[in-house]
Parts: C-alpha cells; structure tokens; sequence
C-alpha cells in the first residue's frame, strides 16, 4: 500500500470555508432570509488581544489571542479555548460557529463561541501556562460572564486552566463566579462526568451508528487518531462495550496491534510518561498518516481540523467516520466519502456530549446543587441519542448526509428563534 505524505499545514483546505460550504449546503435544502444569512456568515464579535507574558527565562514574549462569539441567538456565547500554535482567527471563527449549530443540534440554549491563544503548550512550564492563561482572562473580562460568554476546555487546555480562569475572573469581580467557566476541578465547582463526557458522546454516536450500518461491538475495530480527552476516553468508553481499538496515537506518531491495544494501560503509560505515548511498546509504530487508512470498521479523528482532505479521502477503507474533532474531514473529502459510501458522523453531533455536560455544570452551578454521575451520564446519553435519532431521521427525510442534515436541524432553529426574537 502507498501512503501519501503529511500535507504540510500552509496547504490545508480552510476550515472557515469547509464550514461555510456545509452551512450553505443546508441552506439551499431549507432556505432561510437574506438578511438571517447575513448575521449567521459574519461573527457576532471577534476580540484579537496580545498577551505579554514572561516566561521562565525572564523574556517577555506577547502571544496572540482570539475569542469570537459566532451568534448568541440561541443564548450566551459558549465554546473552549484552545491553546495550540496553529491558532488562527480563520479557525476560531469556523470553531465558533461550529459551537452555535452544535448547541442547537443537542437543543441547549446556547450560542457559539470559541477562543484561542497561538502558542505551543509542550513547551511551556506550568507557571508559563498560568500567567498565559491569567493574562488572557484579564483581556477578555469584559466579554466573559455567565450569562454572556462561558469559556470551557479545548485542546491544551483542561480542568487546570479553568481553574485559573475562574480565579482570575472571580478576583477581578470581587467575588467567586462558579458559573463563568465549564470543565473546572470538581471541587471549584465542576460536573462529575464532564472530563469523560465528549468522549462519552462519541461513544454513544459510534454505538448508534454501528446499530445502523448492522455493525455489533464485539466485531468492530477502530483506529483512533488523537489520544488527549476526547480520543482516549472515547477509546476506552468504546473498549467498554467490546469494541477492540486497534491503533492510537498523538503528537509522537502511531502505534498499532490488530489484536487489539489495552486502552487502560495506554492511558496509564501516558499519564506516567509526561502525557506522551512515545516509547508505548504494546504496540508496533506506524506512520500517522497510515492510521487514517486502515482497513478497520470505524474511524475516529479526535486530534484537530483537516486530518481527512482532498489528498488523503480515497484512500479511506474505515466504513464510519465518527468525528470526536471540530471539523476533521474537509468539504471537498465528504464528496468523495459518499462517493465511497463511508458514513460520517459529524462533529457537531458525534463530540457534544462535552458541551451537553458543560450545559450540566453551568446548570447545577446557578442552582448552587451538585447532581450525582449516574444523572449526568443519563442525561448525556439521553441528549446525544436523541440528537442522532432527529439527524437520522433528518437525514432520511431530506436525502442528504447526516452532517447536511445535522445543519439543516440547526439553522432551522437558529432561524425560527431568530423569527421570534426579531429586532435585528
Ligand atoms: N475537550 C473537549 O471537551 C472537546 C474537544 N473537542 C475537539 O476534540 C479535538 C481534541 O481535543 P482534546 O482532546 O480536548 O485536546 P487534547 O489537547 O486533550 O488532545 C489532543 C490530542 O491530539 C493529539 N494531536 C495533536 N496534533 C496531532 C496530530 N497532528 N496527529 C495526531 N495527534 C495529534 C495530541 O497529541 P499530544 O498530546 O502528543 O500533543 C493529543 O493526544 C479538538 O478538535 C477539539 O476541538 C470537541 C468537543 C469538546
Ligand atoms: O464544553 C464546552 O462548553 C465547549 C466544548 C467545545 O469547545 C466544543 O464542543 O468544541
């Protein structure tokens, strides 16, 4: 088999004009106003701030950051903050707009946002990611708020930069604000459930779109690309129920068994060896790239944008795609994925289990309550099964993919919240 080379990031496909082109794909399905058209294309608001930090050598360095709320039709801004260098304002803008139909796929009353700060966080002491991430919360103070604008973790960023946040906005508002921030620790405030829960989310999407295609558990194998939260709770939440995941892997490369790789021990192997899996020996080492192409049931990018493109989709021999990642699989691969007739969940399907938590948290925090895990994780299951239902049925009733019409279920309720509130 011949493998292609990595695409080299300046040529990937734009995730903007990935999303846009699926947003107006739905669209033409369902038609919507010119002038709703208009406020949906162009970001509610987009804050650009630089961030003066002095790292551990004593330089000070100012990194860029970005936070851009998408729409808050549907209710305050939500959506993480990604720390990662290949941060863009292109790419938080196709994130936030992915966070506003994600809500409304799984029906909670937010609107979507995103943030970002361009920076490497492999590289950076834990002081150098708390002054980072201090500094950032100060420029963004008067844009967060819990009826306002709810920040969360994305990648390089987990419960301990929540935290941080928290602290910051708290202190500068004279008081603790539990609400103003999602994925916290559970003692300041977090859910029971959310570490797990966009992994869990994939999980239930896998399982519900496997019962589709006549695919049981027992027989299924699946690749996994992107071992942090989401693709390693994912992974080992599908080994659960019996699925044998047969390739991993992160930033250090790709590690393969077909008869199967013990998740548990690779999340205990990386969680002792500084959170990488370079030097795993369970498995055998293959190029990343290969991962993508295996010959396996169901894949599962959970590492970032643009994995599957133009470039690399024929290749494709997974019969689903069930997208833990914001925006994995490019406009132009989805043609020739239903060409091939492989499947794709979508991403603001298949990963809103996290966000569906997050809803949880905030929730119990303005009711001051703490809910107990078997609660959430109902309830998380509960929303993301009944979100697949809708997008199947949708899917279905319209002829399109199911990511068409996941769109179509969103901007339709974007569009008729919008009728109702008017006043534009
Ligand atoms: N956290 C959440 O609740 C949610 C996250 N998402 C999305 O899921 C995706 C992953 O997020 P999350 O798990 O939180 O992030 P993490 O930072 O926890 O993990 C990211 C993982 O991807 C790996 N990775 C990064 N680049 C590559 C690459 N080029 N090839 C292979 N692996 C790579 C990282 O490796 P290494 O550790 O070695 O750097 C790490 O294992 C993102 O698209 C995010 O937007 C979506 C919904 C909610
Ligand atoms: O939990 C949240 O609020 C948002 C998570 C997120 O950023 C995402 O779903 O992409």
């Amino acid at each position: 088999m011949q493998y292609l080379e990595p695409a080299p990031i300046k040529d990937r496909e734009n995730p903007l004009e990935s999303m846009m082109s699926r947003f107006d794909e739905a669209v033409q399905v369902l038609g919507i106003s010119d002038e709703l058209y208009q406020i949906l294309t162009i970001p509610a608001r987009q804050v650009i701030v630089g961030l003066p930090v002095t790292m551990d050598s004593g330089e000070l360095k100012v990194f860029e950051g970005y936070r851009v709320i998408h729409s808050t039709i549907l209710g305050p801004g939500k959506g993480g903050v990604r720390f990662d260098q290949d941060v863009s304002l292109n790419e938080v803008n196709a994130l936030a707009a992915w966070m506003t139909w994600k809500c409304a796929v799984v029906d909670i009353p937010f609107g979507g946002a995103k943030g970002g700060v361009a920076c490497n966080p492999r590289q950076m002491s834990a002081g150098e990611m708390e002054r980072l991430i201090r500094t950032y919360t100060k420029a963004m103070l008067e844009n967060f708020g819990p009826d306002k604008d709810i920040p969360a973790p994305d990648m390089g960023t987990g419960a301990r930069e929540m935290a941080w946040l928290m602290d910051e906005y708290s202190k500068a508002k004279g008081k603790t604000v539990h609400g103003v921030v999602t994925g916290k620790p559970l003692v300041l405030g977090g859910s029971q459930g959310r570490v797990e829960a966009t992994g869990r989310g994939v999980m239930v999407s896998t399982l519900a779109s496997m019962a589709k295609l006549g695919i049981s558990p027992e027989k299924a194998t699946i690749a996994v690309q992107g071992f942090g939260n989401v693709g390693s709770w994912a992974a080992s939440l599908l080994e659960d129920k019996g699925c044998k995941i047969v390739a991993v892997s992160d930033i250090s490369g790709a590690y393969y068994n077909d008869g199967g790789i013990d998740i548990k021990k690779a999340i205990e192997y990386r969680d002792q060896n500084k959170g990488t899996l370079e030097g795993f020996k369970e498995a055998e080492k293959i190029d990343p790239d290969e991962l993508l192409l295996l010959p396996v049931e169901v894949l599962i990018p959970a590492a970032k944008e643009d994995v599957i493109t133009g470039r690399n989709a024929a290749q494709i021999q997974a019969k689903l795609i069930v997208e833990g990642a914001n925006g994995p699989t490019s406009a132009k691969a989805d043609v020739i994925l239903k060409d091939k007739g492989i499947i794709a969940v979508p991403d603001i399907l298949a990963n809103a289990g996290g966000v569906t938590v997050s809803y949880f948290e905030w929730v119990q925090n303005r009711m001051g309550y703490k809910w107990p895990l078997d609660r959430i994780v109902r309830r998380c299951e509960k929303a993301i099964n009944n979100a697949f239902d809708h997008v199947y049925e949708v899917s279905l009733k319209y002829d399109v993919s199911l990511r068409t019409a996941a769109y179509i279920i969103a901007i339709d309720k974007v569009a008729t919240t919008y009728k109702y509130r008017g006043g534009y």
